[in-house]
């Protein structure tokens, strides 16, 4: 179940945190960041980022709330190198990930971070065990690996009695819990999910951050995640809140 007791020390924007509660550096720094989207056909451009600054430490549940558009997942898909900004730094690693082209940046991606998304994205004809041993196969993990590690992600997630269940035979929140397998497989050190509880009651919703809690101690990740839920935001190291474009000042 969540652990209550964190809540007592979230602390929310506007301050970026500047350093760790045990000195540790960053995984990843963002400075100054914009992203802007060219109107379809109209020539003008969509400001959604319009200045961010934020850092991700080791073993932190970071969220990131904000209406709807205000550019949660835009600023998500820029932390993970799925997209890069038009301005400002994003330091992953003490690597320029503003600055590495495709290649580099699905590289650093393929080993070093893990998606989570609101509608699980497993494949549908393949078993939960499948869909982890298939994560390991895409991120050139020796085969000889595969058994061990996906009996590991499985059981961690509370499925070792599911392994053999298509995605259509498990409940919800059992599909987000294959789906968290999959991300943390290839050991990434960051995880990022979008809206991860969206799509569940509160109990199951419980569930999937009662597992995130247990994977960052375990597997020493740090994740990072939107939410609109303030049950959910309860549990974070960090809240930001994202008003037109910057995080909100108090
Ligand atoms: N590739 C793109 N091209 C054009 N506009 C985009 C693109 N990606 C996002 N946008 C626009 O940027 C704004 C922010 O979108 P984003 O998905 O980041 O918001 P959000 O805060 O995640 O919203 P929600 O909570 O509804 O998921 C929206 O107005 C969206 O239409």
């Amino acid at each position: 179940m969540i652990n209550w007791a964190r809540a007592a020390n979230r602390k929310t924007s506007p301050e970026p945190q500047t350093q760790s509660t045990d000195g540790s550096k960053p995984i990843l720094t963002v400075s100054g960041v914009e992203r802007s989207f060219p109107f379809t056909g109209a020539g003008g451009q969509l400001h959604v980022l319009k200045g961010i600054d934020m850092a991700l430490y080791p073993l932190q549940l970071v969220m990131l709330k904000g209406r709807s558009g205000s550019g949660k997942t835009t600023l998500l898909n820029l932390l993970g190198g799925l997209d890069q900004p038009n301005k400002g730094e994003i330091i992953f690693l003490d690597q320029p990930f503003h600055k590495a082209g495709d290649d580099k940046r699905t590289q650093i991606r393929r080993k070093e971070i893990g998606f989570i998304f609101q509608s699980y994205a497993l494949m549908p004809l393949l078993s939960a065990w499948e869909n982890v041993e298939l994560a390991l196969r895409m991120a050139g993990v020796p085969r000889s690996q595969w058994k061990q590690r996906v009996t590991h992600c499985l059981e961690l997630v509370g499925l070792s009695k599911r392994m053999h269940h298509r995605p259509f035979e498990l409940s919800g929140g059992e599909q987000q819990r294959v789906a968290i397998a999959k991300a943390i497989a290839h050991k990434p050190c960051l995880l990022l999910a979008d809206e991860p509880t969206a799509e569940l009651d509160s109990q199951m919703g419980a569930q999937v951050m009662s597992v995130f809690r247990d994977i960052i101690t375990t597997e020493q990740v740090t994740i990072c995640m939107t939410t609109h839920d303030p049950t959910i935001m309860e549990v974070a190291d960090h809240v930001f809140e994202m008003v037109d474009g910057k995080f909100a000042s108090k």
